[in-house]
């Protein structure tokens, strides 16, 4: 018998109307490895993965597991053959228990009687989730939990299944560092114990950490498997952009503009939660980066600017005048990029082109009538300078891939031209080469005056675009570095954890 792979997806083609997205892909499985499936924003990850998982039928292509054709006619199907794919939180029920949501629609009976077995249900969840070495009560309701505690719920329920292959889709972007370091002792586990796990990630550090091999998909075709051990983050870059397109993720020194006056003034800020006491300036041409724990209120002094959250006491004045709702944020110049962009910003059932327009309706109108010509221009110079990949400006915003979805949302709010931006987050789930594109178009419009705030996890990317580093810990900004005095993300992680950072260069007095 021929010596096969765990599974083997072997030239998968996939078109959607005459548009091929997936056009020669190879993947191959080992039996209880991490393997790290890799790729530009619209490679074609997830439709490959939606092919495993029954979502999409493949147009031509062989799957086997074991040596044996699979049928993934649909989800149940897939589900039938051992393939499950972990979703963030949103799958969950928030109102129902843990041990509610793993056996939603498969409850456990009373024998004999129609009746859910309640203490049955409750008995099989705990020993799973004892399995998995976690403390968490089954009787707990789903919407009390942290995200990384939800997110091994729906693991526990892929395993109530008797999954053997696990697609992990972006685990960590929403996750803490505590959690993220507990999420992967748990992977750690589960490929001691047999299952095979697919993990998606454009965080290259993590890949390199956890996965044994790694898969590049590059416009719709596997370009590269691997071993993980002796691969450098160069060599994968290289393969999922091609040759000689490198990206650069480097900082570059825009001087100080001390003398200006601040566009932005926060001013002793209290919340309801965690912020205590916050003040610090932002000038027009100035780059900040706000850095701090997960849960250490950073989204929520964004907020609070952009006028969506009113403090308990402390004020938000722009442009010499207070901020007063979020209506007098946006007509005053002021935009604010969420974190959670699929959720808050975008419409899914319109064009790309609507959604980049729809905030701008004012600008491309004049006695009612659209100035359907600047307005496309404006759409198709988004298109470019951020690289969304799309077929055109009317192909629903649905239909893109994840990073590209993330793109529309950045596109749309600098293309109002704001005078202060505000990005929770900006590059999660954007792949590297949109990563250094979306820093440069900052640069060069924060070049033209606009003030900018960024928030952001990771460190990398808060000491490629920022002047200024606020650091916040304990409700208040504990130290404010100048970033050509920060010599390394080993430094920042420091200050964020408590440490009070070598060289602090108060900026303001
Ligand atoms: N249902 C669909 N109809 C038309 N085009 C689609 C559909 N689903 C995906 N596509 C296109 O297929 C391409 C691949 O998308 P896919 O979501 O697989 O990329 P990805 O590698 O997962 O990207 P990301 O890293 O951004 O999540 C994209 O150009 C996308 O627009």
């Amino acid at each position: 018998m021929p010596n096969h792979d765990f599974l083997e997806m072997t030239d998968i083609r996939k078109s959607f109307g005459n548009v091929p997205v997936l056009k020669r892909v190879h993947f191959h499985l080992r039996r209880g490895e991490v393997h790290a499936l890799m790729g530009g924003n619209g490679a074609g990850k997830s439709t490959l993965m939606k092919i495993l998982t029954g979502v999409y039928q493949k147009d031509s292509g062989t799957v086997l597991i074991e040596g044996e054709p699979v049928d993934l006619h649909d989800t149940s199907a897939a589900e039938r053959a051992g393939i499950a794919m972990i979703f963030q939180e949103f799958s969950l029920v928030p109102t129902l228990t843990v041990a509610q949501n793993i056996w939603l629609k498969r409850e456990p009976r009373v024998a004999g009687t129609p009746f859910i077995n309640n203490a049955e249900m409750v008995r099989r969840s705990r020993l799973l989730l004892q399995e998995l070495g976690v403390d968490i009560d089954p009787e707990t309701l789903v919407g009390n939990l942290s995200v990384g505690l939800m997110q091994i719920v729906e693991i526990a329920k892929a395993l109530s299944k008797k999954a053997r292959i696990l697609v992990m889709d972006e685990p960590t972007s929403s996750l803490s560092e505590a959690e993220t370091e507990a999420l992967f002792e748990l992977v750690a586990k589960l490929k001691a114990s047999g299952i095979t796990i697919v993990y998606i990630s454009h965080r290259m550090a993590e890949i390199l950490t956890i996965c044994d091999r790694v898969t590049v998909m590059r416009d719709g075709e596997t370009v590269m498997t691997e071993d993980c051990a002796g691969l450098t983050v160069e060599q994968i870059v290289e393969a999922m952009l091609g040759a000689g397109n490198a990206a650069s993720f480097e900082w570059h020194d825009r001087g100080d503009r001390l003398d200006a006056d601040p566009i932005l003034q926060v001013r002793n800020l209290r919340l309801a939660t965690r912020i205590n006491d916050v003040s610090f300036d932002i000038r027009p041409g100035e780059i900040v980066g706000l850095a701090g724990l997960m849960g250490s209120g950073r989204t929520e002094i964004a907020d609070t600017i952009f006028g969506r959250r009113a403090p308990l006491s402390g004020e938000v004045v722009f442009d010499g005048k207070p901020v007063r709702g979020q209506s007098d944020a946006i007509d005053r110049g002021i935009a604010l990029v969420p974190e959670d962009r699929r959720k808050m910003g975008l419409v899914l059932d319109h064009s790309v082109r609507d959604n980049i327009l729809l905030p701008n309706l004012s600008r491309f109108t004049r006695h009612f009538f659209v100035r359907d010509a600047e307005g496309l221009q404006t759409v198709n110079r988004t298109i470019r300078d951020l690289s969304i990949k799309t077929d055109g400006p009317e192909k629903l915003a649905r239909l893109l891939s994840g990073g590209n979805q993330q793109k529309i949302v950045l596109g749309k709010w600098l293309a109002r031209g704001p005078r202060l931006l505000i990005l929770d987050e900006p590059t999660i789930g954007v792949d590297i080469g949109a990563k250094s594109e979306i820093v440069e178009t900052v640069r060069r419009m924060a070049d033209a005056g606009m003030a900018v705030l960024v928030i952001s996890s990771e460190l990398e990317e808060l000491m490629a675009i920022s002047d200024r580093i606020l650091v916040l810990h304990g409700g208040r900004i504990s130290q404010e570095l100048n970033r050509r005095n920060v010599a390394s993300e080993e430094e920042l992680h420091h200050a964020i954890q408590g440490h009070r950072a070598q060289q602090t260069d108060a900026v303001h007095a």
